[in-house]
C-alpha cells in the first residue's frame, strides 16, 4: 500500500459490481449533488489551422472572437481542431492508454507512485483523512523538459507505450506554441507574450486518466471539482464516452465527446498571466454504470525556476494588477490542496 490508499481498488469494486466503499462517497459537495447528465455546455470548436497557415483576416477574425468569448467566461475552454495531430495518432495513444490499464494489477504496480510523488502509477494523492477518494486510476509522467524523463516509471507494456507517447507529446508542444501565439493575438499582445514566461524549459506532465464503470454515478467523482494549476492544459478525451462536466456561471455542464478535437482548458497560471481577464475552469469528471473511460491530459507549465506574473499590457487603471509576481506555482498549489486552500486567492495583490 502506498499513502492513505483505500482498502479496496475502484477496479475490484467496479469489476464485483458492488457499491462504493465509503471513502469514495460524496457527501456534501458545495457544488451540489452529482448530476451525470447536466445540459451540454456552450463550448465553441475552434479551427487551429487559421494560425498555423496563412488565412483570410475574417477566418482570423472569427476564431479570434470564439478564444476571446470562450476563455474569458468563467467556461474557460473550447474545443480544437485543425490542430494538426493525426486521427491515427490520437487512436494509437488511446489504445497504447487501454492496453495498460487492461495490465494484471501487478504488472502496473512496477511502474506505482511512490508517497508523496506526483508521477506513476496509482490513485489520487491522498493528503488528509477527510479526502474523498476520485473513483480513477491515473499514470502521471514527465515528458518534458526531456532529460527530466523518468523512464523507469515509463511502461514497457504494451511496447509501443513509449514510442507513442513520445511521438504525441512532441505534438502536443507544437499544438500549445501555436495555442500560445493565438491567446496572446486575441488579447492584442505581442505574439511572444506568454511563451516567454513559459522558457524553453517549459514542463509537460501527461497524465493518463481511467474511470471504470461504477454501480452509482450519483455518488462518486471521477475527478473531484478543481481548476488546474497548470498553464494550459490540452485534454484528449475518450473516443466514445462522455464524463467531463464544466462550471460555467454557476452551473455545470458536461463537455460533448468529438472524437478528434482536442480539448483546450486554461489552468491557473495562463489566468495569473492574463490578470484575470481569461479564466481557469471549475472543472470535474463523473462517471457511469455501463461503460469505462479513459483520458489522456497533458498540462504545460512554466520553467518553475521562472518568475510568472501578469503581462504589462493588460495592467492599466481599469483593470489594476489582480496578482501577484510568482515562481513555482506548483508548490504553491500543492500546499494549498493540503491546507484546503484556493491556491489562485493565495496569490491575489
Ligand atoms: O478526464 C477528464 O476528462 C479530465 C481530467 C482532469 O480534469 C485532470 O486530469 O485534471
Ligand atoms: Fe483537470
Amino acid at each position: 500500500m502506498t499513502d492513505l490508499e483505500a482498502k479496496k481498488s475502484v477496479d475490484q469494486m467496479s469489476r464485483s459490481g458492488e457499491e462504493p466503499s465509503p471513502e469514495y462517497i460524496v457527501k456534501d459537495s458545495k457544488f451540489g449533488s452529482i448530476e451525470t447528465s447536466p445540459p451540454l455546455g456552450p463550448f465553441p470548436v475552434v479551427d487551429l489551422t487559421v494560425f498555423s497557415h496563412s488565412s483570410s483576416s475574417q477566418d482570423l477574425e472569427q476564431e479570434l472572437a470564439k478564444l476571446r468569448s470562450s476563455l474569458s467566461s468563467a467556461g474557460g475552454c473550447f474545443q480544437a481542431i485543425g490542430h494538426g495531430i493525426s486521427n491515427s495518432l490520437l487512436d494509437k495513444i488511446r489504445e497504447v492508454s487501454i492496453e495498460f490499464f487492461s495490465l494484471t494489477a501487478e504488472e502496473k504496480q512496477k511502474y506505482a507512485r511512490a508517497v508523496n510523488e506526483a508521477e506513476g502509477y496509482g490513485s489520487d494523492r491522498i493528503v488528509s483523512e477527510k479526502q474523498v477518494h476520485d473513483w480513477s486510476h491515473r499514470l502521471s509522467l514527465k515528458v518534458f523538459p526531456q532529460d527530466k524523463r523518468r523512464l523507469n516509471l515509463w511502461p514497457q507494456s504494451p511496447q509501443d507505450f513509449r514510442e507513442t507517447l513520445d511521438e504525441y507529446a512532441m505534438k502536443i508542444k507544437i499544438v500549445t506554441e501555436v495555442l500560445f501565439k493565438a491567446i496572446a493575438k486575441s488579447l492584442n499582445l505581442e505574439e511572444n507574450s506568454f511563451l516567454y514566461q513559459f522558457g524553453e524549459q517549459s514542463v509537460m506532465q501527461t497524465r493518463f486518466n481511467f474511470y471504470p464503470p461504477c454501480s452509482r454515478p450519483d455518488l462518486v467523482h471521477g475527478v473531484k471539482p478543481h481548476t488546474d494549476r497548470s498553464g494550459i492544459t490540452i485534454l484528449l478525451q475518450d473516443k466514445e464516452v462522455e464524463g467531463l462536466q464544466i462550471v460555467v456561471d454557476g452551473k455545470w455542464y458536461r463537455v460533448p465527446v468529438i472524437p478528434h478535437a482536442l480539448v483546450v482548458n486554461l489552468g491557473d497560471q495562463m489566468q495569473i498571466m492574463s490578470n484575470g481577464i481569461y479564466k481557469s475552469p471549475m472543472h470535474r469528471v463523473v462517471t457511469n454504470t455501463e461503460k469505462l473511460r479513459i483520458s489522456v491530459a497533458s498540462f504545460i507549465e512554466p520553467d518553475p525556476d521562472n518568475e510568472i506574473g501578469p503581462v504589462e499590457r493588460l495592467i492599466d487603471e481599469q483593470r489594476p494588477r489582480l496578482y501577484r509576481n510568482v515562481k513555482n506555482y506548483g508548490i504553491i498549489n500543492y500546499e494549498c490542496y493540503q491546507k484546503g486552500l484556493v491556491a489562485l486567492e493565495t496569490v491575489q495583490v
